[in-house]
């Protein structure tokens, strides 16, 4: 009998390569039933904050996440039911008024800086990998990103990194690597791990009767 649907957890530093190898996993599934599954789409709604209060928001600490929503929303999906994902604009620092209508799947793939943090998502996973790319690679790919994708200076990228995204990592997103069950270096150029990961995932969906 097909059981509950199958969920990866990927996480790892901001520009660690979380997306990348999330990217690999899902076009390695794309003809079967996948859905990804962003945690920063799920950063809290702060339209009722003036946009001046929302640029102090601490984005890396993990009150700044809705988990309860994201939960709510996993379980649904999990029960194969459709949920209304929120849409996160990074450019004005909260969620828009659209949503993305997302039908269940099989396989979900749940990405986030924090999303092994906390132990109520944790348990809800299949297999946890961490994306583990050192601090100077992942501070050089955000300062690209940020400026090019998410309208940032290069002073204001500078700035978030020393007093909150480096502290915040320290505190909050390297201990959770403990939790891993893979831990990824490099992210997702590491064929040879995608490959492992791959697999393995082949198998728990063979167990689950899925594939
Ligand atoms: N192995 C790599 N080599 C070079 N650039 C990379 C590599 N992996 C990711 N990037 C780039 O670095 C940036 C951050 O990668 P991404 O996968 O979005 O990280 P994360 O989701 O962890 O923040 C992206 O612009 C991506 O294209
Ligand atoms: O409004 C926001 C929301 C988030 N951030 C930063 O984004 C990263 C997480 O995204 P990655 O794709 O994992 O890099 C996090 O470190 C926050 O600092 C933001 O700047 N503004």
């Amino acid at each position: 009998m097909k059981q509950r649907p199958a969920i990866i957890g990927v996480t790892g530093g901001s520009g660690s390569g979380k997306t990348s190898v999330t990217n690999a996993i899902y076009e390695h599934f794309k003809g079967h039933s996948i859905l990804v599954l962003e945690q920063d789409y799920y950063y809290k709604d702060q339209s009722d904050l003036p946009f001046e209060e929302r640029l102090k928001t601490n984005y890396d600490h993990p009150l700044a996440f809705d988990n309860d929503l994201l939960i709510e929303h996993i379980e649904k999906l999990l029960k194969y039911e459709a949920i209304e994902k929120p849409v996160y604009d990074y450019t004005i620092h909260t969620r828009s008024e659209n949503t993305i209508h997302v039908e269940p799947k099989d396989v979900i793939i749940l990405e986030g800086i924090l999303v092994l943090e906390d132990e109520r998502l944790r348990d809800l996973m299949d297999i946890k990998l961490y994306v583990d790319t050192d601090a100077d690679l992942r501070i050089i790919r955000r300062m690209v990103r940020d400026i090019e994708d998410r309208g940032r200076t290069i002073q204001s990228v500078i700035d978030q990194y020393v007093n909150v995204v480096r502290p915040m990592h320290n505190q909050f997103i390297e201990p959770t690597k403990r939790y891993a069950d893979v831990i990824i270096p490099e992210g997702g150029q590491n064929h040879v791990a995608i490959d492992l990961v791959v697999t393995k995932i082949q198998t728990i969906l063979e167990q689950k009767s899925i594939l």
